[in-house]
């Protein structure tokens, strides 16, 4: 998957324009609050189709009510345009000029790795529950399409529980059963490949403390059904389901103990980039094409070596855009980001040549 230029119009801070990207390493450079988080979330969005910001409009530059992003790629030697348009509590996507939802953009296009991604490790179980499930969601429409009707279905169940309406339950637990399985078994196979990707990364990393992943499960498939029957009382008076995959975690030990409670901060981050890099491979593998790779701020809490891990990682996909106070060393193309512009270096003898064919347009 390649970016070939990505174009933005009243997109947070950004300034209306489009950046060309050559392939290999892309490193954006500048002072804090340039714009450098911003032009990646763009990428990601216009690559993906999706945001992880709950309240859109906080998209839009301020002042203006609609934002656009848009991503021409090159995938397989055939070329594609994706559009999203934002305004209050709307998002719009578009293929080559046809409306679109986000499951029918391609899935395996893009990973972000960003400093954020430490509150996988020491932040709560929600967090690496949407990591999976996201993860799940991207390798298999099935899953996705599973876990959207399993959340539909728990919420649908809670208003019946607050409601008191005992006799509509085993309605519920039905559907809950039957989808709450197939997820916990998408699950239980997914993360044997996971858990060997992330253990492989983590060494990779330098670690000397071997990375686990366990599913801790509120329930099995087998004592799913007699586990819901057993609390239903509890749940009536909570008012809410408290058993089933929307309350699992994915525990993640480090040197035997749990990494949220016991890590280091450079050591979190770290188990956090084998996770992305986890889920780089895992994307690569279904999808036979490596996605492009957004890394917000590579030196952030990194020490040389891991830093340096960020960059051969950077250096072996086909295309990523690096951003940092400082200069990534190695980049095809650098960009000074000010006040919302990019503006591309000029190549120094200390500096890989920028290709003929990297351009700003404005
Ligand atoms: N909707 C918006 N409208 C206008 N400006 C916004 C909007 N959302 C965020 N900003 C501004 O965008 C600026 C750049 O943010 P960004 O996170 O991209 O900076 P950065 O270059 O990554 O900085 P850092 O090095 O500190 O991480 C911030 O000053 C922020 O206030």
């Amino acid at each position: 998957m390649r970016l070939d230029s990505l174009s933005t119009l009243n997109y947070r801070n950004l300034a209306p324009c489009t950046l060309r990207f050559p392939a290999g390493v892309t490193g954006v450079f500048g002072e804090n609050g340039a714009g450098k988080t911003n032009l990646l979330e763009a990428a990601f969005l216009a690559l993906t189709g999706q945001t992880d910001v709950t309240r859109l409009e906080q998209l839009v530059q301020s002042g203006e009510t609609e934002a656009y992003v848009r991503a021409d790629l090159e995938s397989g030697g055939s070329l594609s345009v994706q559009e999203v348009g934002l305004g209050r509590g709307r998002r719009q996507l578009k293929q080559d000029g046809v409306r679109v939802r986000t499951g029918d953009l391609p899935r395996g296009s893009a990973v972000w790795i960003r400093p954020e991604d430490s509150e996988l490790v020491f932040g709560p179980p929600a967090g690496r529950r949407g990591y999976l499930d996201s993860l799940l969601s991207r390798l298999s429409a099935r899953y996705a399409e599973h876990l959207a009707r399993y959340d539909r279905t728990v919420s649908q169940r809670n208003a019946a529980l607050r409601g008191g309406e005992e006799w509509a339950m085993h309605v519920w637990d039905d559907a809950l059963v039957r989808l709450g399985t197939e997820i916990m078994t998408v699950r239980r196979r997914a993360l044997v490949r996971l858990n060997e990707l992330a253990a492989e990364a983590n060494t990779a990393l330098g670690s000397h403390k071997p990375l686990t992943l366990t599913l801790q499960e509120s329930t099995t498939p087998e004592t799913y059904a007699a586990d819901l029957a057993a609390r239903r009382g509890e749940e009536l008076s909570r008012g809410s389901t408290v058993t089933g995959p929307h309350r699992d975690d994915l525990a993640l030990t480090l040197g035997g103990l749990a990494a949220g409670e016991y890590a280091s901060r450079g050591e979190g981050r770290t188990v956090a980039l084998a996770l992305r890099r986890a889920e780089l491979e895992l994307l690569a593998e279904r999808y036979g094409e490596r996605p492009v790779l957004l890394i917000d701020d590579f030196s952030a809490e990194l020490d040389p070596g891991r830093r340096a891990f960020l960059l051969d990682l950077a250096a072996s996909v086909p295309q990523a855009i690096v951003t940092g106070t400082e200069r990534a060393p190695g980049a095809a193309l650098t960009m000074r980001a000010h006040a919302g512009r990019f503006t591309p270096e000029q190549a120094t003898p200390e500096h890989a040549p920028v290709p003929e064919r990297a351009e700003v347009t404005r």
